[in-house]
């Protein structure tokens, strides 16, 4: 029986729209805002059109850039928990879903300058829609736009770089920095320690060699303050590694911001100081993190870019997508796979073996119908995970649902990695280990510390759940780790706020300059007054009374969709059991959670829930793909 069958029961005369928009309601399917808003486009008509409406609403608010028509369920679209009676369902017809699309393409709202549009099989809110073709015009635009190269020093630099092996294998990190330096627009993806920070730091150096009379105004953005302070602290790490005389050094910048600060956000508006009209006054634009990037940032920061500028996004394309909607990272990436090889077109592959491989052509090309394959440059190989590393084989398990790979793993008794079954010793277990590492920066600050260094080391350590609520979930969590701390004399959380209280901002506040997911630590400064101390993407402390502060929660265990963009020496990561872990609970959560962890990860889960989760992918709708196919 179905729940609701969109073109029979929608258009049914005897059918009650208003029970079952409760339903809807009740099941919080849809908002009350989405119904109003989709009878405000329908023109207060209830039928076929305003269920689509809602269902594009619905996929919004689960962060899906469009609804495609592939996607529906017909016969159940809102996937309802209840059972609604309504007869016989109607046959799926082909012929229907052709007169439904030609209906929402006559639509009075559907259009040019209207507030919904249609492309490629699917529904938009037209702003999403802009864009996602604002960005694949502009990636089209850069990749066309030709570079001027002086190729043979290229060869000589690259060579310096990345001094031929001279073996059958191919330095992966050589030929995509080959394919960054040679074009306007490169993706440059790969799991944690692929060495994507080491290759575009030789980049940039390569990059400013060639043009050293007149060296290139290069900026560093990522989506957090966190993230941004972790790529300003490796690209520094890589410099150093690199030994780069101080000419050469000082041409590459090291400190990194977050992408609001670079576009210059002007308070209380959506805006930006930077934009097509003002745009950003650079040559280069690396982006780290790119796959926490949401459609809208992204779309305003290319937008923004001056005509001539090149741009490359670093990011892993496993990881979880952006909190908010949209997906280009993972959709500019879709056709990669670990342990293929990418497809180039011979004209790259000829490009590259002349550049990186003179004596020995290693590439052969294979056409894509992807417009931008040419642009995508894939790091497989960890070099910070060897073979040796149980965080690298359990992350490789998970990310390509292997179980054999995660049963060798589990039996070969890694040093770095440990699992532990869920039930009640190893919850409170689990606790005790979480207060014991926490008790090292409260130690630290019971002392009187420096502020940076009782912050660095909070940072050594995170526990990560895949809820909120439930006593699994980060609430539950942060009160029990409270609980213990507190028994040992550590903390006193008898207020609001206290000192020690490790905390997460959890709303932008452009006014403080705090944004969400900024961590911050309450200690008492030198009169004795109770500061949430906080550290910027250059390192200074940054202190506000804890009445200012915006919206925040303890951080003892966070979810792990926040954790993203940092890492953790020593990571914890807590699953739910079966009966709670089927909703959210999938490989890129999984893979996020595992390769935030540094030198150590351990995990609290049941067998099953880890199994069904790496068998879980999700994705997210969106047409970005279907725009960048060559034809
Ligand atoms: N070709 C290489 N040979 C040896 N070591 C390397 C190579 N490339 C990178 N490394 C080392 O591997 C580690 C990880 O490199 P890097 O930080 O560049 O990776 P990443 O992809 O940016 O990692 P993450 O995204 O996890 O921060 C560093 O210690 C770096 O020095």
């Amino acid at each position: 029986m179905s729940q609701l069958d969109l073109f029979e029961d929608a258009t049914r005369h005897d059918f009650d729209h208003d029970a079952f928009i409760n339903l809807l309601l009740q099941e919080s399917r849809v908002r009350y805002a989405d119904v109003a808003l989709a009878k405000l486009l329908n023109k207060q008509t209830i039928d076929d059109v305003f269920y689509l409406i809602l269902l594009l609403l619905r996929a919004e608010q689960l962060q899906h850039s469009c609804l495609a028509f592939d996607d529906i369920d017909w016969q159940d679209p809102f996937a309802m928990q209840a059972h609604y009676q309504l007869g016989n369902a109607a046959p799926w017809q082909e012929q229907v879903h052709h007169k439904i699309w030609q209906k929402l393409a006559q639509h009075q709202a559907v259009g040019v300058d209207k507030p919904l549009t249609l492309f490629a099989q699917k529904l938009y809110l037209s702003r999403l829609a802009n864009y996602e073709a604002l960005l694949a015009e502009r990636f089209i635009a850069m990749q066309k736009q030709p570079l001027v190269i002086d190729e043979n020093h290229l060869i000589r630099l690259l060579g310096e770089y990345f001094p031929d092996n001279s073996n059958d294998t191919i330095d992966w990190q050589k030929v995509a920095c080959a394919m960054a330096a040679t074009r306007r627009f490169c993706v440059l993806t790969g799991g944690p320690g692929t060495g994507k920070t080491t290759t575009v730091t030789k980049l940039l150096a390569i990059l400013q060699s060639l043009y050293i009379k007149a060296p290139l105004t290069i900026k560093l953005v990522a989506p957090t303050g966190k993230a941004a302070a972790r790529l300003s602290e490796s690209i520094l790490g890589a410099k150093v590694k690199l030994g780069l005389e101080s000419q050469l050094s000082e041409l590459i910048p090291e400190q990194a911001q977050t992408i609001h600060r670079l576009l210059g956000v002007i308070p209380q508006s959506n805006q930006y100081r930077h934009n097509q009209h003002n745009p950003l006054h650079l040559d280069l634009l690396i982006i780290d993190e790119a796959s926490m990037v949401d459609l809208s940032l992204l779309a305003k920061l290319v937008e923004a870019l001056p005509a001539h500028a090149r741009l490359i996004m670093l990011g892993d394309k496993d990881q979880l997508a952006s909190v908010d909607t949209g997906s280009v990272l993972s959709d500019l990436c879709q056709e990669l796979r670990m342990g293929v090889l990418p497809h180039y077109s011979q004209a790259l592959c000829d490009s590259l073996n002349r550049l990186c491989f003179a004596q020995q052509p290693k590439l052969l090309g294979q056409e894509s119908d992807f417009a931008l394959s040419d642009n995508v440059a894939f790091l497989q190989h960890s070099h910070r995970f060897d073979s040796q590393s149980g965080i690298g084989q359990l992350a490789l398990a998970v990310n390509t649902n292997d179980r054999k790979l995660l049963t060798q793993t589990l039996q070969k008794g890694f040093e770095d990695i440990a699992i532990h079954p869920l039930n009640n010793e190893q919850y409170q277990d689990l606790i005790s280990r979480a207060a014991q590492h926490y008790s090292h920066y409260l130690t630290l600050m019971q002392g009187g510390a420096a502020a940076q260094d009782i912050h660095q080391a909070f940072l050594q350590y995170q526990l990560l759940a895949a809820l909120r609520e439930g006593p699994y979930g980060v609430e539950q969590l942060n009160k029990r780790i409270e609980q213990v701390l507190h028994a040992r004399g550590l903390i006193q959380p008898f207020a609001r706020h206290y000192a020690g209280q490790p905390i997460m901002v959890v709303e932008n506040d452009y006014q403080l300059k705090l944004f969400n997911g900024d961590i911050g630590i309450l200690l008492k400064d030198e009169h004795m007054q109770l500061k949430a101390t906080f550290i910027d993407e250059q390192g200074n402390l940054r202190s506000f009374y804890p009445a200012r502060l915006p919206r925040h929660e303890n951080v003892y265990a966070m979810t792990i969709h926040k954790s993203q963009g940092s890492e953790f020496a020593n990571t914890a990561m807590i699953l739910p059991p079966i009966q709670r872990s089927s909703v959210g609970i999938n490989r890129q959560l999984l893979y996020t959670g595992i390769t935030r962890a540094k030198q150590y990860f351990e995990l609290v889960a049941q067998e099953q829930v880890l199994l069904n989760a790496m068998a879980r992918s999700v994705s997210r709708c969106s047409g970005l793909r279907e725009r960048l196919m060559k034809n």
